[in-house]
């Protein structure tokens, strides 16, 4: 039963957060968490805003871990209602008499009423829980503005259908961290300013380079010698400004990984990693078309790029450090 069926009968899946063994603490991100959960902890929602790969999702869920209690998560979409947020009526539920005292009579009465069923938010309502409320801005802002009542006065509204209980009182332990990304150009809305104006908005940059190495390090298991090169080349190319998507900490973090896996080092003299930093990075422009340069002008500058931060004989293999 996927997680979607399974709340359509009334079962909510909740994650008890756990904190991450390879997550990287280094100052910059301290600072951050630190500021992030004394808002938390004064009784404020928080909102981490940022571009693709800068690690939102990975902080509100260390956050979550450190709040302690489960949690639930929503991933925003221009499909979601407020009934996909706060629940629904399904099904029937039938009731059967049968009347076992006059043998030649079966008398039988049926009644079919429809049932609640919470959805997460409802839940996390309730039982205090963190909502994770990833992309919330994809969603239209008419399926947020529940979320309105229950920031500023503790209350969510259910709809009229659930007429044996028109609002709950949110638990003093709920709280949200959203995150959304302003860069994405398609299917997103801005924030409602109402909403916008109940949460505590922290604005996330890119990876500063001690960062990103230490990530791309904790996430291959390779040492930081081995990953400073790719960490410098994926920065470089990013000050570029030369693609179509922009290059994250995950093209650090993949092209570490394959080098750990196929015990690769970083050298332009090695056809095979040449071959994976081209893929993982040209993937990062799109195609040119027919007679178009651009792709073969992309190919020498990223070959270049690819010389000067792993030259020849600079590195033995992985296997042999
Ligand atoms: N502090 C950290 N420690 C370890 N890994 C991290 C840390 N921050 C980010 N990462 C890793 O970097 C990658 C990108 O992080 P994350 O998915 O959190 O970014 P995001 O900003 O939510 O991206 P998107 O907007 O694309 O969803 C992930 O692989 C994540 O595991």
């Amino acid at each position: 039963m996927s997680m979607d069926q399974a709340e359509e009968i009334g079962v909510v899946t909740t994650i008890e957060p756990r904190p991450r063994a390879d997550f990287v603490r280094t100052q910059s991100v301290e600072a951050t968490a630190r500021r992030a959960l004394g808002y938390l902890n004064a009784g404020f929602s928080v909102h981490f805003r940022g571009p693709a790969g800068t690690g939102k999702t990975t902080l509100a869920l260390h956050l979550a871990a450190l709040l302690g209690r489960p949690m639930v998560m929503i991933t925003g979409d221009e499909e979601m209602l407020t009934s996909t947020l706060v629940g629904t009526q399904h099904g029937y539920h039938f009731r059967r008499v049968v009347d076992r005292f006059i043998h030649t009579v079966t008398k039988t009465e049926e009644t079919a009423d429809k049932r609640w069923a919470d959805h997460r938010l409802t839940t996390a309502c309730r039982e205090g829980y963190t909502l994770i409320y990833d992309e919330f801005t994809r969603s239209r802002p008419e399926a947020n503005n529940v979320l309105l009542s229950v920031l500023e006065e503790g209350l969510l509204v259910l709809p009229a259908q659930n007429q044996n209980e028109p609002y709950i009182k949110v638990h003093p332990n709920f709280r949200v961290i959203f995150t959304s990304n302003p860069q994405e150009y398609a299917g997103v809305h801005d924030a409602q300013d109402a909403l916008g104006d109940r949460i505590v908005t922290i604005d996330m940059g890119h990876a500063d380079r001690e960062l990103e190495l230490a990530i791309a390090a904790a996430r291959s298991g390779l040492p930081p010698t081995q990953v400073a090169p790719i960490v410098d080349m994926v920065r470089e190319f990013r000050e570029t400004g030369e693609y179509d998507q922009t290059p994250t900490l995950r093209t650090s973090i993949m092209i570490c990984r394959m080098m750990s896996q196929e015990r690769l080092a970083p050298t332009i003299e090695d056809q095979q990693f040449v071959q994976i930093c081209m893929d993982i990075l040209g993937g990062k422009s799109l195609p040119g078309g027919k007679g178009d340069n651009k792709r073969a002008q992309q190919q020498k500058m990223l070959l270049s790029l690819i010389e000067h931060h792993c030259p020849a004989r600079s590195f033995t293999s992985v296997g042999e450090v």
